[in-house]
Formats: C-alpha cells, structure tokens, sequence
C-alpha cells in the first residue's frame, strides 16, 4: 500500500519553479532518499510533505488523506532537522515528552513512551542528563527521539548528519539504518547531498535535479542502469568517466560512460593516454589520464599502484561494463556494450 502519494505537484516562487510536476508514490515502511545537487529542491519537496510549504498546485495524499491544507501539526508526521535544537534546560526525558505533555497525554503513559524509545535508541542511561551533558550523535539520538514518541506514520529527515564529523556520521548512518529496521511499518524520507549516504540507506533512491525527478531506483538500480549522464555521473566515487563521440562511435553511441574501476590498465589496452595525477589512498589508486582533446579520465586501481607520473599506459574496459548515452545525454538500453 502506498503511503505517501504525490501527484504532479508544483511549487514556485514567483516565476520561478523550484518543483516541477512531481510524481512519487512511497510505500508503507519504506526508506526513501532524496538526493540531487544544491538547489535542486530537496529541501522543498520535503517542506512540501510536511506542510512547511503551501504548495502551488497537484496533491500530497498520506495514508489515504488529501493532506495539501492540513497543518504540519495534523499530517502524522515527524521532522529532524540538522540542526535539532534541544531545549537545554530540560533533561533528555523532558525533551523526548514535551510534545506528549503538550499533547495532555498522561504522565505514566509518556513515561512508558519515552522509555521505550530511549531503549531502542540506545538513550536510557542518559534520561536524566541536560542536552550539553551528551555528544553531538546522542543529541541527535533524542531528536529522533522526540519524534519516536508521537509514532508518526512518516518520518522526514532533513540532512541530519551535516553538522557531525565524518566519523560520528558513519556511525549515525548505521543507527537510522538499524532503527529503520526496528521500525518496519514507519515510513522514512530522507534528503542529503552525499550520495554515499543515499546508496548505503536507501531501500529506494530519488535522484532529483532542477525541481524534476531524474530517476527512481533501488540504489543498485541507479548504479548498475542509470537512465542518464546525470545519474550515472551522480551516484558511484568517483564519479563515471564519460568518453566523447571519437571513443563512442565505436560502440554506435553518441558518448560512452566507464566507471573508474571497470578500467584495466594493460599493454593490451584499447585506449590510451598521459598519467597527470596519481592519488595513493592505501586501499586504491586513483590514476588520473590525459586522454587528448581536453579529455581526462579516472581510472582506480585496487591497491597501491606502480604507475607514476608522466607514465604512458593503455586501459582499456572491462567486457559488458560500458554504458552507452544517445546526444541528449540518456541511456541506451540495449545493445552493444562492448566494441565493433
Ligand atoms: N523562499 C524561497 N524563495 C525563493 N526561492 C527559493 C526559496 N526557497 C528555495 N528557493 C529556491 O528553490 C530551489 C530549491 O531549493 P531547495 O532548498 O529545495 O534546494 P536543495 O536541493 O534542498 O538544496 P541544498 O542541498 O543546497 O539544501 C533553489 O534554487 C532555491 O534557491
């Protein structure tokens, strides 16, 4: 059943257009991403669902309502933001159930509530502790919390992980995950720009760009058949090497997409070019090639690598790893994926 439906909204400003007819069911229980670059209307469509936009025009159905005039306080759902502003005089506990006190729910079932939420979310030992007493992921931890408590039928997160390191987001990727999991029935949306973040959460991926929906997939789907440039070049580090008209003509495409790691490098290589950079990162290589006529491409080598600067090498793709692309940019499915 879908939980979310959304068809053909539009939101401007003014003239301008930030989402442009917008189709997108979600179904219950699902984890969905939204990502794209800045200003593609992430951050608008969530708004949008959670009724902090009016919207210009289509319709926003979640669960069976029409939600377009209802107030974010009635919609049933919760919202995390990056920044997840904590009351600082109150405790962990009080923090977790103001919205059930303001709600005049009872004292002993928002005890019951927020213990049960502090279990999930690992936040028992730290109920009695004032915001400044926790660490910037357990703060984050009680604003989920926060919202646990109401048990919204959808959740929306707004890049909550941008103000963390890069080790603590990591790890609090791996917790929404894991809470994900333990709570099946609630459905979860989620925006960010990091598209590791989107292949490593997503059950399903919305890969956005000037307000429209450039592709809906799993985040294998995106990787291994991407319906475009764009996406192709978006989703995978790094990013997808596409070869110009003179590298495509033999595979009867207008240009041609290689991942860096579906590139070996050997005499035998078909293509050939000017090693300009090597990057040494211990696990990989990233060798950087001058191809001619302004072209560069990436190749990633498992491992450390032998090869140097100024180096001359041939590389050439692996069978069946090739993508081909028409002129407007957009994939052709079928057909050769490897050379004449
Ligand atoms: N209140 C506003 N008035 C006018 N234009 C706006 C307003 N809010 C957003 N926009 C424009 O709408 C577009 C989409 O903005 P949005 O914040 O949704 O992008 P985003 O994908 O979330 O970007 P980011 O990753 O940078 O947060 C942008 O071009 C932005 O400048």
């Amino acid at each position: 059943m879908s939980t979310l439906s959304i068809k053909k909204l539009v939101k401007k400003y003014g003239q301008f257009e930030a989402l442009k007819s917008i189709d997108l069911e979600v179904e219950q229980g699902e984890f969905v991403v939204f990502v794209g670059p800045s200003g593609c209307g992430k951050s608008t469509l969530l708004r949008s669902i959670a009724g902090l936009e009016s919207i210009t025009s289509g319709t926003i159905e979640l669960a069976d309502r029409l939600i377009n005039d209802v107030e974010p306080s009635k919609r049933g759902l919760a919202m995390v933001f990056q920044t997840y502003a904590l009351y600082p005089h109150m405790t962990v506990r009080d923090n977790m159930g103001y919205s059930l006190k303001l709600a005049k729910m009872s004292k002993s079932e928002i005890a019951e509530k927020v213990e049960a939420a502090a279990e999930k979310l690992q936040l028992s030992p730290y109920l009695d502790r004032k915001p400044f007493a926790l660490s910037g992921g357990q703060r984050q931890r009680v604003a989920i919390g926060r919202a646990i408590v109401r048990n919204p039928k959808l959740f929306l997160f707004d890049e909550p992980l941008s103000n963390l390191d890069a080790a603590l987001r990591v790890q609090m990727r791996l917790e929404i995950a894991q809470l994900s999991q333990m709570l099946p029935e609630t459905t979860m949306i989620y925006v960010t720009h990091d598209q590791v973040e989107a292949m490593t959460m997503a059950d399903r991926i919305v890969v956005l760009r000037d307000g429209a929906i450039e592709q809906v997939g799993t985040p294998l789907e995106l990787f291994q058949s991407p319906a475009n440039i764009f996406v192709a070049q978006f989703i995978g580090s790094p990013k997808m090497n596409i070869f110009g008209e003179r590298f495509a003509k033999d595979f009867s495409a207008h240009s041609i997409g290689v991942r860096p790691e579906h590139l070996t490098v050997g005499d035998e290589g078909i293509w050939s070019g000017q090693v300009v950079r090597v990057e040494q990162l211990g696990s990989d290589a990233f060798i950087h090639v001058d191809i001619g006529q302004e072209e560069f491409v990436t190749v990633r080598h498992v491992g450390i690598t032998q090869i140097t600067l100024g180096a001359n090498i041939r590389f050439t793709p692996q069978d069946g790893q090739v993508l081909r692309f028409d002129r407007a940019g957009k994939r052709l499915d079928e057909g050769q994926t490897s050379r004449t």
